[in-house]
């Protein structure tokens, strides 16, 4: 998968050099190009934003250098088996990042992402972008970030992740949260009993007890309570009328 990034703040991507997402990088499977939003300004200020036609707060980020900066994507690009890209806008008013658009995206062989910020990209450039490409914008939830780069960073390593080769282990990825629609369950590793302080700590004794099935249902009970508990939105209602209603969930 080839990924463009287009920001005024570079070195802010600098985070898709480390971990899983580098290692991915280093063995081919991620093809990243960051590129730097002035690069593609005409004046001696290199300027990418103005002020807000019709008045109010902040600024807006200008037309042309963001014209200028897809195209040279598109163009830089043309070789990825698909002749566009699928431009990703991070935004407060766009669909949300979910598991499940982050699988959509993870089908997909070009993804660019633009990161605006001040208070925003001048609208016309979604619309130019959209009569040459697709165009998505995506929140990562109901608060206001300065800027996409954060937002740019999860979407990468929430679709990253789900590429083949990238999770040592892809079971790991089976029963992680929001991937059946329960939270994933509790985890423990040794001691088994852990002396904290005058504390003493001790394991669920079903997941020393070598019980394979016992510890597959007791996990998927804490999954179903902790979801219940933390998420009940995610539940289908009658879950929430029938067996679970009973649990005493805190
Ligand atoms: N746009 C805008 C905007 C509108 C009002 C106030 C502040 C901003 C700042 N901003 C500029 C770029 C940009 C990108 C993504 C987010 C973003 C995403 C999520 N989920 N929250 N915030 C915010 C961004």
């Amino acid at each position: 998968m080839r990924l463009d990034v287009v920001t005024i703040f570079p070195d802010y991507l600098a985070p898709l050099d480390l971990s899983l997402i580098g290692k991915a990088r280093r063995d081919g499977i991620l093809d990243v190009h960051v590129h730097d939003l002035r690069t593609f300004t005409d004046d001696r200020h290199r300027t990418v934003d103005d002020s807000p036609l019709g008045g109010g707060a902040g600024m807006v980020m200008k037309p042309e250098p963001w014209a200028r900066a897809l195209e040279h994507v598109v163009d830089a690009g043309a070789s990825q088996g698909a002749p566009v890209p699928h431009l990703i806008v991070p935004g407060p008013g766009g669909v949300p990042l979910t598991q499940a658009l982050a699988h959509e995206l993870a089908q997909e062989p070009w993804l660019a992402f633009a990161c605006g910020r001040y208070e925003g990209i001048d609208e016309r450039v979604y619309e130019h972008a959209g009569e040459r490409m697709p165009v998505t914008i995506v929140s990562l939830g109901d608060y206001v970030l300065n800027g996409g780069e954060v937002a740019v960073l999860a979407i990468v390593e929430a679709v990253g992740r789900l590429l083949p080769g990238v999770v040592g282990n892809a079971e790991s990825l089976v029963e992680e949260s929001h991937e059946d629609g329960l939270l994933e369950y509790p985890v423990y590793t040794r001691p088994a009993v852990w002396a904290d302080g005058d504390v003493v700590r001790e394991v669920p004794p079903v997941l020393l007890s070598g019980n394979h099935g016992a510890i597959a249902a007791w996990r998927h009970e804490q999954r179903l309570e902790r979801t219940a508990a933390r998420r009940p939105d995610l539940l289908p209602t009658s879950a929430t009328t029938g067996a679970l209603a009973d649990l005493d969930v805190r």
